[in-house]
């Protein structure tokens, strides 16, 4: 299914309203990193967003290494290439991400 990729508009207030979360080097992706106490409690979070990304359907590019969570969002049915275009989804699941505290 193709996923329209976000206007100049859209990007200017909606990707600037996010709070932490930058454009990738070289890929059109935002990403975050997220720090815990321990890796007890960056996997409770990442089992959290897991199951936002099911309910979604929008699933995030992550990395982990102890108590830290690298999260990159892009829309891989926004690009026919496939590596990925900034849509709506990415700022929906970014959003929602953050709303988990
Ligand atoms: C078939 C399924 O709906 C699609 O492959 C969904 C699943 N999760 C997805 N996640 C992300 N990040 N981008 C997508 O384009 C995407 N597409």
């Amino acid at each position: 299914m193709t996923v329209r990729k976000l206007n100049q508009e859209e990007r200017d207030t909606w990707t600037s309203a996010l709070d932490g979360w930058d454009m990738a080097d070289g890929r059109d992706a935002i990403e975050k990193t997220f720090e815990f106490g321990d890796f007890v409690e960056a996997w409770g979070f990442m089992s959290r967003v897991a199951i936002l990304a099911e309910k979604a359907d929008h699933h995030p590019e992550w990395f982990n290494v102890y108590n830290r969570v690298e999260i990159t969002l892009t829309t891989h049915d926004a690009d026919p290439d496939n590596g990925g275009a900034l849509s709506k989804r990415d700022v929906e699941l970014a959003n929602a991400i953050d709303a988990l505290g």
